[in-house]
């Protein structure tokens, strides 16, 4: 049995926040099993572990396997990242469908490029379109909604507020939005209750994202849209797996999202996202957000340009 584990660091095109902290680089581990790749990179401000607290775990998995015995991670990311490594993927799997854009930034200066933004999309506008929210002046944040809207009309706008609102401020969020064109927002407050309040009194379709990742329970709404299923955050690929079920079963859609890995973490949840949801375009536009890679263009992993953890061979 082959194992090795790598650290790599990207830098970011420019500086990104996750809930306070503020990134310069992506940093994160990559496992390989007997020539089989997983990524292993917790999302500061998103995950619950830290990448040190990974990489010790990981470390730890890797030498219960070399002595011939399974390996049992508790961490989202490890668990993800060996679970892909060793993972029997469904061969043929369908292409997946183009990730719709997510549009980052300050909404005066997203409004100042709109016309920018709107040209390139003249031929074929995107049917989806993601963007922050709750976190500029409530005015601001609408007014680039309206206008995407007005400029837009065949593009539905996801919304995503992070938790970040009250369930006042939601409210009167909501009551302003143009709803036809919205398609759903994600994770409006931070308790579950007020989400389903704003939704009850809003008539907003809402997606769940953070309270899966949290393992909160929740139960099925009228207005509830969509799951978001972050496959780093959650951990197990069996408990995205239920998740998906879930889904399925309560008529719900089912939007697999990146967690900002690289663009070999990305190609993974890219094949998850068609085996999983094969209709509905993923949330994987985050690889443009990263100046370097970790794979050539043919794929293979450039691990002379990453640091080695370990490297071990044994006979088990
Ligand atoms: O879901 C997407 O379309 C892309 C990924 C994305 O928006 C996010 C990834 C990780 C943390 C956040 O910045 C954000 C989200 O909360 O969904
Ligand atoms: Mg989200």
């Amino acid at each position: 049995m082959q194992l090795a584990l790598y650290r790599y660091s990207l830098p970011f095109r420019q500086p990104l926040m996750f809930k306070g902290n503020r990134l310069s680089n992506r940093q994160g581990l990559l496992v390989c099993i007997n020539g089989q790749w997983g990524e292993i990179a917790p999302l500061p401000g998103f995950s619950t572990e830290t990448l040190a607290e990974a990489q010790a775990e990981s470390l730890a998995c890797l030498a219960t396997m070399q002595r011939g015995e399974k390996a049992r991670p508790k961490l989202p990311s490890v668990q993800f990242g060996f679970d892909c490594a060793q993972r029997q993927w469904p061969a043929n799997l369908p292409a997946p469908l183009p990730p719709y854009p997510l549009l980052q930034g300050a909404p005066r200066e997203l409004m100042l490029g709109l016309d920018n933004i709107v040209t390139g999309w003249v031929a074929l506008p995107p049917s989806r379109l993601k963007l922050k929210v709750a976190r500029y002046a409530m005015e601001e944040e609408l007014a680039l909604i309206n206008q995407l809207a007005i400029r837009l009309p065949t593009t539905k706008l996801i919304l995503d507020a992070n938790g970040g609102w009250t369930r006042e401020e939601a409210q009167r969020f909501c009551a302003r939005l143009p709803l036809k064109q919205i398609d759903y927002l994600e994770e409006p407050c931070a308790a579950l209750a007020d989400t389903i309040a704003v939704a009850a009194a809003t008539g907003i379709p809402i997606a769940l994202d953070e309270t899966l990742s949290r393992q909160e329970e929740w139960h099925y709404h009228p207005q509830l849209k969509a799951l978001v299923i972050k496959p780093t955050l959650i951990g197990s690929l069996s408990a995205c797996e239920a998740l998906v079920k879930r889904a399925r079963a309560d008529n719900l859609r089912v939007v697999v999202s990146s967690s900002f890995e690289s663009d070999l973490g990305l190609g993974l949840v890219a094949r998850l996202a068609s085996e999983w949801a094969s209709d509905e375009p993923p949330g994987l536009d985050t690889g443009h957000w990263l100046a370097e890679r970790v794979t050539t263009a043919a794929g293979e992993v450039m691990t002379e340009n990453l640091h080695c953890l370990s490297k071990m061979e044994s006979s088990a």
